[in-house]
Protein backbone atom coordinates (compact mmCIF):
# COMPACT_ATOMS: atom_id res chain seq x y z
CA UNK A 1 0.00 0.00 0.00
CA UNK A 2 1.24 3.76 -0.73
CA UNK A 3 2.10 5.43 2.44
CA UNK A 4 1.84 8.96 1.06
CA UNK A 5 4.26 11.87 2.35
CA UNK A 6 2.69 15.52 3.30
CA UNK A 7 4.42 17.30 0.87
CA UNK A 8 5.77 20.55 3.47
CA UNK A 9 5.06 23.88 2.65
CA UNK A 10 8.03 26.24 2.71
CA UNK A 11 8.86 29.71 2.48
CA UNK A 12 12.64 28.98 1.76
CA UNK A 13 14.31 32.58 2.44
CA UNK A 14 14.32 33.57 6.33
CA UNK A 15 10.89 33.90 7.10
CA UNK A 16 10.18 35.72 4.33
CA UNK A 17 9.12 34.70 0.72
CA UNK A 18 11.67 33.55 -1.66
CA UNK A 19 11.19 34.68 -5.33
CA UNK A 20 12.52 31.26 -6.40
CA UNK A 21 10.08 29.26 -4.81
CA UNK A 22 6.72 29.16 -7.06
CA UNK A 23 4.65 25.94 -6.33
CA UNK A 24 1.97 27.52 -6.98
CA UNK A 25 2.91 27.98 -11.11
CA UNK A 26 2.91 24.00 -11.22
CA UNK A 27 0.68 20.48 -10.34
CA UNK A 28 2.46 19.14 -8.69
CA UNK A 29 1.98 14.76 -7.75
CA UNK A 30 1.17 14.38 -4.27
CA UNK A 31 4.14 13.15 -2.22
CA UNK A 32 7.83 14.58 -2.39
CA UNK A 33 8.62 14.78 -5.98
CA UNK A 34 12.74 14.71 -6.58
CA UNK A 35 12.69 13.85 -10.21
CA UNK A 36 12.29 16.95 -12.12
CA UNK A 37 15.73 15.80 -13.32
CA UNK A 38 14.27 13.39 -15.65
CA UNK A 39 10.79 14.70 -15.86
CA UNK A 40 9.65 18.09 -14.61
CA UNK A 41 5.71 18.28 -13.27
CA UNK A 42 3.29 20.39 -15.16
CA UNK A 43 3.25 23.84 -15.26
CA UNK A 44 -0.29 25.37 -15.21
CA UNK A 45 0.50 27.79 -17.54
CA UNK A 46 1.73 24.57 -19.80
CA UNK A 47 -1.89 22.80 -19.49
CA UNK A 48 -3.48 25.67 -21.11
CA UNK A 49 -1.15 26.27 -23.72
CA UNK A 50 -2.03 22.86 -24.22
CA UNK A 51 -5.65 23.43 -23.90
CA UNK A 52 -5.49 26.51 -26.09
CA UNK A 53 -3.60 25.03 -29.15
CA UNK A 54 -6.08 21.78 -29.03
CA UNK A 55 -9.08 24.53 -29.23
CA UNK A 56 -7.47 25.91 -31.77
CA UNK A 57 -7.08 22.61 -33.75
CA UNK A 58 -10.99 22.34 -32.65
CA UNK A 59 -12.01 25.57 -34.20
CA UNK A 60 -9.46 26.12 -37.05
CA UNK A 61 -8.07 22.63 -38.71
CA UNK A 62 -5.74 23.56 -40.68
CA UNK A 63 -6.33 27.38 -40.49
CA UNK A 64 -4.52 26.86 -37.47
CA UNK A 65 -1.41 26.64 -39.38
CA UNK A 66 -1.81 30.56 -39.72
CA UNK A 67 -0.56 31.27 -35.75
CA UNK A 68 1.16 27.55 -35.74
CA UNK A 69 3.29 27.89 -39.03
CA UNK A 70 6.23 30.51 -36.67
CA UNK A 71 5.46 28.89 -33.48
CA UNK A 72 8.71 27.19 -32.56
CA UNK A 73 10.11 30.59 -33.78
CA UNK A 74 8.05 32.56 -31.55
CA UNK A 75 9.70 30.70 -28.46
CA UNK A 76 12.81 31.81 -29.50
CA UNK A 77 13.10 34.95 -27.18
CA UNK A 78 12.46 32.53 -24.51
CA UNK A 79 14.74 29.50 -25.35
CA UNK A 80 17.39 31.80 -25.83
CA UNK A 81 17.44 33.43 -22.22
CA UNK A 82 17.49 30.02 -20.70
CA UNK A 83 21.05 29.32 -22.77
CA UNK A 84 22.36 32.86 -22.80
CA UNK A 85 22.13 32.90 -26.97
CA UNK A 86 21.01 35.39 -29.30
CA UNK A 87 17.16 34.33 -30.73
CA UNK A 88 18.45 33.71 -33.69
CA UNK A 89 20.74 30.99 -32.42
CA UNK A 90 18.28 28.35 -30.80
CA UNK A 91 15.05 26.65 -32.27
CA UNK A 92 13.05 24.46 -30.30
CA UNK A 93 12.59 21.33 -32.24
CA UNK A 94 13.61 17.91 -32.67
CA UNK A 95 15.33 15.62 -29.54
CA UNK A 96 18.96 15.63 -28.38
CA UNK A 97 19.58 12.56 -30.30
CA UNK A 98 17.97 14.03 -33.49
CA UNK A 99 19.73 17.58 -32.79
CA UNK A 100 22.91 15.90 -32.57
CA UNK A 101 22.98 14.38 -35.88
CA UNK A 102 21.91 17.31 -37.65
CA UNK A 103 24.68 19.11 -35.88
CA UNK A 104 27.04 16.37 -36.54
CA UNK A 105 26.04 15.96 -40.06
CA UNK A 106 27.15 19.69 -40.27
CA UNK A 107 30.00 20.24 -38.74
CA UNK A 108 31.79 17.36 -38.18
CA UNK A 109 34.13 17.73 -41.43
CA UNK A 110 37.29 15.45 -40.33
CA UNK A 111 40.35 16.34 -42.63
CA UNK A 112 44.08 15.28 -42.90
CA UNK A 113 44.83 14.22 -39.41
CA UNK A 114 41.81 15.97 -37.65
CA UNK A 115 39.52 13.22 -37.88
CA UNK A 116 38.54 11.89 -33.98
CA UNK A 117 35.37 12.58 -32.19
CA UNK A 118 35.35 12.86 -28.51
CA UNK A 119 33.55 12.35 -25.79
CA UNK A 120 33.43 10.94 -22.34
CA UNK A 121 33.68 7.43 -21.36
CA UNK A 122 30.60 8.63 -18.51
CA UNK A 123 27.92 10.36 -21.03
CA UNK A 124 24.40 9.65 -21.66
CA UNK A 125 24.67 6.18 -24.07
CA UNK A 126 22.11 8.25 -27.11
CA UNK A 127 25.03 10.68 -27.31
CA UNK A 128 27.58 7.57 -27.30
CA UNK A 129 25.38 6.16 -29.79
CA UNK A 130 25.34 9.30 -32.27
CA UNK A 131 29.03 9.91 -32.01
CA UNK A 132 29.76 6.14 -33.03
CA UNK A 133 27.53 6.91 -35.97
CA UNK A 134 29.39 9.37 -37.19
CA UNK A 135 32.87 8.15 -36.32
CA UNK A 136 31.63 5.00 -38.45
CA UNK A 137 30.81 6.79 -41.40
CA UNK A 138 34.28 8.68 -41.40
CA UNK A 139 36.22 5.51 -40.39
CA UNK A 140 37.41 7.87 -37.50
CA UNK A 141 38.06 7.60 -34.12
CA UNK A 142 35.94 7.98 -30.85
CA UNK A 143 38.13 9.16 -28.00
CA UNK A 144 36.45 8.63 -24.69
CA UNK A 145 37.66 10.32 -21.42
CA UNK A 146 38.34 8.05 -18.93
CA UNK A 147 37.02 7.82 -15.44
CA UNK A 148 39.41 7.32 -12.06
CA UNK A 149 36.44 7.26 -9.65
CA UNK A 150 33.95 5.95 -12.32
CA UNK A 151 31.33 8.68 -11.61
CA UNK A 152 33.36 11.89 -12.37
CA UNK A 153 35.87 13.15 -15.39
CA UNK A 154 39.09 14.98 -14.46
CA UNK A 155 40.28 18.12 -16.09
CA UNK A 156 43.62 16.51 -16.78
CA UNK A 157 42.21 13.87 -18.31
CA UNK A 158 39.89 16.36 -20.30
CA UNK A 159 42.52 18.16 -21.18
CA UNK A 160 44.82 15.30 -22.57
CA UNK A 161 42.73 14.05 -25.43
CA UNK A 162 41.83 17.00 -27.20
CA UNK A 163 44.95 17.32 -29.57
CA UNK A 164 45.54 18.68 -32.58
CA UNK A 165 43.97 15.05 -33.89
CA UNK A 166 40.51 16.17 -32.67
CA UNK A 167 37.66 17.44 -35.14
CA UNK A 168 35.04 17.79 -33.19
CA UNK A 169 34.18 16.66 -29.08
CA UNK A 170 31.13 16.71 -27.28
CA UNK A 171 30.99 17.34 -23.28
CA UNK A 172 28.24 17.23 -20.81
CA UNK A 173 27.46 20.36 -18.87
CA UNK A 174 26.38 18.13 -16.47
CA UNK A 175 26.80 14.27 -15.81
CA UNK A 176 23.69 12.98 -15.44
CA UNK A 177 25.16 10.09 -13.18
CA UNK A 178 27.12 11.87 -10.84
CA UNK A 179 25.95 15.76 -11.70
CA UNK A 180 29.57 16.71 -11.88
CA UNK A 181 29.45 20.38 -13.47
CA UNK A 182 32.12 21.33 -16.16
CA UNK A 183 33.52 24.50 -16.10
CA UNK A 184 31.67 25.16 -19.63
CA UNK A 185 33.87 28.31 -20.51
CA UNK A 186 36.80 27.32 -19.53
CA UNK A 187 36.62 23.84 -22.15
CA UNK A 188 35.17 25.75 -24.54
CA UNK A 189 37.77 28.30 -24.71
CA UNK A 190 40.04 25.28 -24.56
CA UNK A 191 38.44 23.54 -27.78
CA UNK A 192 38.68 27.15 -29.43
CA UNK A 193 42.57 27.10 -28.91
CA UNK A 194 43.16 23.91 -29.97
CA UNK A 195 40.78 24.09 -33.47
CA UNK A 196 38.31 21.67 -31.96
CA UNK A 197 35.00 22.15 -32.44
CA UNK A 198 33.72 21.59 -29.01
CA UNK A 199 29.82 21.76 -28.01
CA UNK A 200 27.71 20.76 -25.05
CA UNK A 201 24.86 18.19 -24.00
CA UNK A 202 23.23 20.36 -21.11
CA UNK A 203 20.28 18.02 -20.31
CA UNK A 204 21.07 18.48 -17.29
CA UNK A 205 21.93 21.89 -16.70
CA UNK A 206 18.83 23.93 -18.64
CA UNK A 207 16.75 25.27 -16.42
CA UNK A 208 18.50 24.57 -13.51
CA UNK A 209 21.39 27.57 -13.78
CA UNK A 210 22.45 30.15 -16.20
CA UNK A 211 24.20 29.96 -18.96
CA UNK A 212 26.59 32.36 -21.38
CA UNK A 213 26.59 30.02 -24.79
CA UNK A 214 27.19 32.93 -27.18
CA UNK A 215 29.59 35.19 -24.70
CA UNK A 216 31.91 32.33 -24.47
CA UNK A 217 31.76 31.57 -27.47
CA UNK A 218 30.54 27.32 -27.50
CA UNK A 219 29.88 26.35 -31.28
CA UNK A 220 26.84 24.34 -30.53
CA UNK A 221 24.85 22.70 -27.87
CA UNK A 222 21.68 20.46 -27.71
CA UNK A 223 19.52 20.19 -24.82
CA UNK A 224 15.56 18.83 -23.84
CA UNK A 225 13.42 20.49 -22.48
CA UNK A 226 11.34 17.98 -20.64
CA UNK A 227 13.67 18.17 -17.40
CA UNK A 228 14.42 21.13 -15.62
CA UNK A 229 12.16 23.65 -18.01
CA UNK A 230 9.40 21.74 -17.22
CA UNK A 231 7.51 21.34 -20.57
CA UNK A 232 6.93 17.64 -20.37
CA UNK A 233 7.00 14.53 -22.12
CA UNK A 234 8.82 14.07 -25.54
CA UNK A 235 8.28 18.10 -25.37
CA UNK A 236 11.07 19.50 -28.72
CA UNK A 237 14.55 19.58 -27.45
CA UNK A 238 16.61 22.94 -27.95
CA UNK A 239 19.48 23.81 -29.93
CA UNK A 240 21.91 25.83 -30.36
CA UNK A 241 24.61 26.98 -33.17
CA UNK A 242 26.68 30.33 -32.62
CA UNK A 243 26.00 33.01 -35.44
CA UNK A 244 29.78 32.47 -36.02
CA UNK A 245 28.44 29.02 -37.48
CA UNK A 246 25.39 30.59 -39.61
CA UNK A 247 25.42 30.25 -42.91
CA UNK A 248 26.86 26.79 -43.84
CA UNK A 249 24.29 24.57 -45.79
CA UNK A 250 22.87 22.08 -43.13
CA UNK A 251 23.78 18.84 -44.00
CA UNK A 252 20.80 17.35 -42.83
CA UNK A 253 17.46 19.37 -45.05
CA UNK A 254 14.06 19.05 -44.30
CA UNK A 255 11.37 21.67 -45.23
CA UNK A 256 10.87 23.01 -41.83
CA UNK A 257 14.40 24.51 -42.34
CA UNK A 258 13.64 26.33 -45.48
CA UNK A 259 13.40 29.79 -45.22
CA UNK A 260 9.59 31.06 -44.15
CA UNK A 261 8.87 33.50 -46.91
CA UNK A 262 9.47 30.73 -49.79
CA UNK A 263 8.84 27.16 -47.78
CA UNK A 264 5.19 27.71 -49.62
CA UNK A 265 6.78 28.06 -52.92
CA UNK A 266 7.10 24.10 -53.02
CA UNK A 267 10.69 24.77 -54.85
CA UNK A 268 13.39 21.77 -54.51
CA UNK A 269 16.12 24.14 -53.93
CA UNK A 270 16.43 24.48 -50.16
CA UNK A 271 16.98 27.95 -49.29
CA UNK A 272 17.73 27.61 -45.69
CA UNK A 273 15.77 29.86 -42.90
CA UNK A 274 18.25 32.15 -41.08
CA UNK A 275 20.18 30.78 -37.96
CA UNK A 276 19.37 28.25 -36.03
CA UNK A 277 15.97 27.49 -37.52
CA UNK A 278 17.15 25.83 -40.67
CA UNK A 279 18.12 22.85 -38.99
CA UNK A 280 14.47 21.96 -38.58
CA UNK A 281 13.69 18.83 -40.24
CA UNK A 282 9.89 18.64 -40.20
CA UNK A 283 7.06 19.51 -39.29
CA UNK A 284 6.66 20.58 -35.58
CA UNK A 285 4.41 18.60 -33.17
CA UNK A 286 2.46 21.86 -32.05
CA UNK A 287 1.06 20.08 -29.13
CA UNK A 288 3.99 19.76 -27.73
CA UNK A 289 5.37 22.47 -28.25
CA UNK A 290 2.34 23.94 -26.95
CA UNK A 291 3.60 22.39 -23.63
CA UNK A 292 7.18 24.32 -24.34
CA UNK A 293 5.31 27.75 -24.73
CA UNK A 294 3.31 27.45 -21.11
CA UNK A 295 6.43 26.33 -19.57
CA UNK A 296 8.44 29.08 -20.66
CA UNK A 297 6.68 31.52 -18.99
CA UNK A 298 7.53 30.41 -15.55
CA UNK A 299 10.88 31.73 -16.33
CA UNK A 300 9.55 34.99 -17.41
CA UNK A 301 9.08 35.19 -13.72
CA UNK A 302 11.94 33.75 -11.77
CA UNK A 303 15.44 35.04 -12.97
CA UNK A 304 17.57 31.74 -13.43
CA UNK A 305 20.02 33.47 -10.85
CA UNK A 306 17.72 33.21 -8.23
CA UNK A 307 16.98 29.45 -8.90
CA UNK A 308 20.37 28.79 -9.50
CA UNK A 309 20.96 30.46 -6.18
CA UNK A 310 17.92 28.23 -3.99
CA UNK A 311 18.85 25.04 -5.77
CA UNK A 312 22.53 25.27 -4.28
CA UNK A 313 20.90 26.12 -1.22
CA UNK A 314 18.62 22.44 -1.31
CA UNK A 315 21.46 20.55 -2.93
CA UNK A 316 24.10 22.10 0.16
CA UNK A 317 21.57 20.73 2.60
CA UNK A 318 20.85 17.73 1.75
CA UNK A 319 24.49 16.90 0.94
CA UNK A 320 24.95 18.03 4.50
CA UNK A 321 22.79 15.79 6.17
CA UNK A 322 23.28 12.72 3.91
CA UNK A 323 27.27 13.38 5.65
CA UNK A 324 25.61 13.62 8.94
CA UNK A 325 22.88 10.87 9.41
CA UNK A 326 23.37 8.38 6.22
CA UNK A 327 27.41 7.68 6.91
CA UNK A 328 26.55 4.10 4.71
CA UNK A 329 25.74 6.43 1.32
CA UNK A 330 28.59 7.83 -0.75
CA UNK A 331 27.77 11.45 -2.17
CA UNK A 332 29.13 10.94 -5.09
CA UNK A 333 28.36 14.85 -6.46
CA UNK A 334 31.50 17.21 -6.24
CA UNK A 335 30.64 19.39 -3.25
CA UNK A 336 32.07 22.64 -4.72
CA UNK A 337 29.05 24.72 -6.45
CA UNK A 338 31.29 25.51 -9.45
CA UNK A 339 31.66 21.55 -10.08
CA UNK A 340 27.87 20.70 -8.98
CA UNK A 341 24.64 20.75 -10.82
CA UNK A 342 21.00 20.25 -9.45
CA UNK A 343 21.25 16.87 -8.78
CA UNK A 344 22.80 14.73 -5.68
CA UNK A 345 23.56 10.74 -6.56
CA UNK A 346 24.33 8.89 -4.17
CA UNK A 347 26.57 5.47 -4.09
CA UNK A 348 24.74 2.80 -2.00
CA UNK A 349 24.88 -1.03 -3.26
CA UNK A 350 21.18 -1.22 -2.38
CA UNK A 351 20.36 2.14 -3.94
CA UNK A 352 17.96 0.70 -6.45
CA UNK A 353 16.21 -1.26 -3.87
CA UNK A 354 16.16 1.72 -1.76
CA UNK A 355 14.60 4.02 -4.68
CA UNK A 356 11.69 1.67 -4.86
CA UNK A 357 11.09 1.90 -1.27
CA UNK A 358 11.01 5.92 -1.03
CA UNK A 359 8.53 5.51 -4.30
CA UNK A 360 5.91 3.04 -2.12
CA UNK A 361 6.44 5.91 0.50
CA UNK A 362 5.65 8.87 -1.68
CA UNK A 363 9.25 10.28 -2.70
CA UNK A 364 10.30 9.91 -5.90
CA UNK A 365 13.86 9.78 -6.88
CA UNK A 366 15.57 7.76 -9.51
CA UNK A 367 18.04 4.91 -9.50
CA UNK A 368 21.31 4.83 -12.16
CA UNK A 369 23.13 1.66 -12.92
CA UNK A 370 25.07 0.23 -11.07
CA UNK A 371 24.35 1.73 -7.52
CA UNK A 372 23.44 5.45 -7.83
CA UNK A 373 20.54 6.99 -6.13
CA UNK A 374 19.65 10.50 -7.91
CA UNK A 375 17.68 13.07 -5.86
CA UNK A 376 17.25 16.55 -7.21
CA UNK A 377 15.79 19.01 -5.37
CA UNK A 378 14.31 21.54 -7.47
CA UNK A 379 14.17 25.16 -6.62
CA UNK A 380 10.99 26.39 -7.83
CA UNK A 381 8.81 23.72 -6.08
CA UNK A 382 10.79 21.43 -3.57
CA UNK A 383 11.88 22.76 0.34
CA UNK A 384 14.05 22.03 2.92
CA UNK A 385 11.69 19.82 4.74
CA UNK A 386 11.29 17.87 1.81
CA UNK A 387 15.16 17.36 2.10
CA UNK A 388 14.81 16.31 5.73
CA UNK A 389 12.02 14.22 5.29
CA UNK A 390 13.89 12.44 2.23
CA UNK A 391 17.12 11.68 4.45
CA UNK A 392 14.61 10.98 7.28
CA UNK A 393 13.33 8.38 5.23
CA UNK A 394 16.62 6.93 4.06
CA UNK A 395 17.50 6.35 7.40
CA UNK A 396 14.48 4.74 8.37
CA UNK A 397 14.74 1.83 5.38
CA UNK A 398 18.45 1.43 6.06
CA UNK A 399 18.17 1.00 9.95
CA UNK A 400 14.75 -1.04 9.27
CA UNK A 401 15.55 -2.66 5.94
CA UNK A 402 11.95 -2.96 4.61
CA UNK A 403 13.32 -1.70 1.12
CA UNK A 404 14.49 -5.46 0.72
CA UNK A 405 11.34 -6.61 0.74
CA UNK A 406 10.25 -4.24 -2.29
CA UNK A 407 9.98 -5.72 -6.27
CA UNK A 408 10.16 -3.79 -9.06
CA UNK A 409 7.04 -2.74 -11.29
CA UNK A 410 8.69 -1.14 -14.33
CA UNK A 411 11.23 -1.43 -16.79
CA UNK A 412 11.65 2.64 -16.15
CA UNK A 413 13.56 3.65 -13.20
C1 LIG B 1 22.47 13.93 -20.91
C2 LIG B 1 21.41 13.37 -21.81
N1 LIG B 1 21.63 13.29 -23.14
C3 LIG B 1 20.71 12.77 -23.97
C4 LIG B 1 19.50 12.31 -23.51
C5 LIG B 1 18.55 11.73 -24.51
O1 LIG B 1 17.71 12.72 -24.96
P1 LIG B 1 16.62 12.50 -26.10
O2 LIG B 1 15.81 11.34 -25.70
O3 LIG B 1 15.84 13.78 -26.08
O4 LIG B 1 17.31 12.30 -27.40
C6 LIG B 1 19.22 12.41 -22.12
C7 LIG B 1 17.95 11.95 -21.53
O5 LIG B 1 17.12 11.31 -22.04
C8 LIG B 1 20.21 12.93 -21.27
O6 LIG B 1 20.02 13.01 -19.96
N1 LIG C 1 13.71 10.83 -21.61
C1 LIG C 1 13.34 9.88 -20.71
C2 LIG C 1 12.28 9.03 -20.98
C3 LIG C 1 11.89 8.07 -20.06
C4 LIG C 1 12.57 7.97 -18.86
C5 LIG C 1 13.63 8.79 -18.58
C6 LIG C 1 14.05 9.74 -19.51
C7 LIG C 1 15.19 10.61 -19.25
O1 LIG C 1 15.27 11.68 -19.77
C8 LIG C 1 16.23 10.15 -18.32
C9 LIG C 1 17.36 11.14 -18.21
N2 LIG C 1 17.94 11.44 -19.50
C10 LIG C 1 18.46 10.70 -17.30
O2 LIG C 1 19.27 11.52 -16.95
O3 LIG C 1 18.58 9.57 -16.92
Amino acid sequence: MTQQVQAATGTGGEGGKDVAYRPDLFELPPGIYLDGNSLGPLPRAARAAVLRRLDDWARDAVSGWDSWFGLAESLSPGVARLVGALPHEVIATGSITANLHSLLATLYQPEGRRRALVATSLDFPSDIYALQSWAERAGAELRLVGSRDGVTVADEDLAAVLDEEVALALLPTVLYRSGQLLDVPRWTEYGRARGVLLGWDAAHSVGCLPHELHAVGADFAVWCHYKYVNAGPGAPGGLFLHERHHGLTPGLRGWWGNDKGTQFEMTHEFRAARGAAAYQLGTPPILALAGLEGALTVFDQVPLSEIRRRSLELTDQLIARVGAELPEMKVVTPREHARRGGHVSLAHPEAHALSLALRTRGIVPDFRQPDILRLAPVALYNTAQEVDEVVRTLRGLLDSGEHRQVTARSQVT
